[in-house]
């Protein structure tokens, strides 16, 4: 038992080790990537406030890259001049949505020649309730950012979190403020607009790479598993606890059983001893049905001269015998007891004086025919003494009485059955 603790105890150990090591260790798991440009055939569309009946244009500017090249002139609308392009992030998705709730960074390389100070980067992202399949870019949500166009001569970082749902967005189209929250599970397309302040002029705009990142696990999800884990490893180390404690419990219990039978049982003999027949007693007394309870008391007659000629072994074998004789003369749910010495008695639940009587010459004459190849000429036999108490108030009187009922046996000669009158 002591073994097993120690093992909870050292697998725990390990775990907090182990658990101080993830700890560590995830600022160092690798980052999980998706290059998404340049992709296969990708599906990418231009636009500007032409389809609103605008004087400016915009046109493919390469028949393989994403490459736009647009002018704006001078409104002839009351609108203010854009161009832009967008890029189905999965066109072949079904529906064309990818969720990008994984990653929180995302790296685009872009090639910018205009006027223009900024460009607005954006993502659409469908949103349930409010968005149709119908036209999943068009219905989107729309999410942008400005980036200065100096940052486009190197790598531009954007973290997916900068992106904010435009006011606009929200205004013309009359959004709920349920619909209206930034969310990139559901992202429909990428673009990249060169829109208000826009310069007049031409504008060229080709997106060469984009990839993003984020972590294979959250640091949320990271630290709930590790929290889990612990709570998995204490709920399995207080199941052992659990099951080792009733092991012991169990043990305890069938030791305890043990001793008690020990402590009740004559060890020469292997009947009850005093002690045991004390607690028979008190279950008879409670037991309304016993009663009559009859008494034997049974000695052997001169057992002295037989431990003094042949020795206290054969005496040994001689009160063996004689017990088991006792034994075998009562039914089984009578009680034989080794009183001491070479003196013994028998309880009768539920029989009268003179059942008991017949019991106990029946015994007389068992034990009296008994074969003792120990001894040279001697026969053992025995004196008994009956008495029957009616009540359970009566049983100290009745012990006495057989008690004295056995004195006249001896007296008048042992080898007989003497009851109480
Ligand atoms: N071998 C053996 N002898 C025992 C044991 N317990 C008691 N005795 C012996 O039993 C004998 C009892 O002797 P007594 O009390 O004089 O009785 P008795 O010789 O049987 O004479 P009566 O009872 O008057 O017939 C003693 O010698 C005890 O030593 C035991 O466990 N083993």
């Amino acid at each position: 038992m002591p073994q097993q603790s120690t093992l909870i105890g050292k697998v725990l150990l390990v775990w907090a080790l182990v658990t101080l090591g993830l700890v560590g260790a995830y600022d160092y798991l690798p980052a999980k990537t998706w290059q998404w440009i340049p992709t296969d055939n990708p599906e990418w569309y231009l636009y500007s406030e032409d389809i609103f009946g605008g004087a400016s244009y915009a046109e493919r500017a390469s028949p393989s890259d994403i490459h736009l090249r647009c002018k704006l002139q001078t409104p002839r609308i009351d609108l203010e001049p854009f161009c832009g392009l967008h890029i189905i992030l999965d066109g072949r998705a079904d529906p064309p949505l990818v969720d990008l709730s994984d990653y929180d960074l995302m790296r685009v390389d872009v090639d910018y020649q205009g006027a223009n100070k900024k460009l607005r980067f954006f993502i659409r992202e469908f949103e349930p309730g409010f968005s149709s399949m119908q036209e999943p870019v068009d219905s989107s949500k729309y999410m942008s950012m400005y980036v200065s166009v100096d940052e486009t001569t190197d790598t531009i970082e954007i973290n997916l979190s900068e992106f904010t749902v435009a006011d606009w967005w929200v205004n013309n189209n009359n959004v709920p403020r349920k619909h209206a929250q930034g969310s990139i599970e559901r992202v429909a397309a990428f673009g990249i607009d060169i829109a208000f302040p826009a310069a007049l002029g031409y504008h060229e705009l080709r997106i060469r790479r984009v990839v993003f990142e984020g972590d294979w696990v959250s640091e949320e999800h990271w630290y709930r598993y590790i929290l889990i884990s612990w709570a998995v490893v204490i709920l399995l180390a207080g199941a052992v606890r659990l099951y080792q404690l009733r092991r012991v419990a169990t043990h305890l219990k069938a030791q305890k059983e043990q001793y008690q039978q020990l402590s009740e049982v004559d060890q020469l003999t292997g009947v009850m001893n005093r002690h045991g027949l004390s607690a028979y007693f008190e279950v008879v007394k409670a037991d309304p049905t016993a009663w009559p309870v009859s008494v034997l008391f049974i000695d052997i007659d001169h057992f002295k001269p037989i431990n003094d000629n042949y020795g206290h072994g054969v005496g040994d074998v001689i009160l063996r015998r004689v017990s088991e004789t006792l034994a075998h003369c009562c039914r089984e749910r009578d009680q034989i007891a080794r009183w001491g010495g070479e003196e013994f008695l028998m309880a009768l639940p539920g029989t009268d004086l003179e059942a008991a009587t017949r019991v106990a010459e029946r015994a007389r004459v068992q034990v009296a025919q008994l074969v003792h190849p120990e001894l040279e000429r001697e026969q053992a036999t025995v004196s008994i003494g009956v008495a029957t108490a009616s009540l359970p108030g009566e049983l100290e009187m009745t012990l006495d009485r057989a008690d004295a009922s056995l004195y006249r046996a001896k007296r008048q000669g042992r080898n007989r059955v003497i009851r109480f009158e």
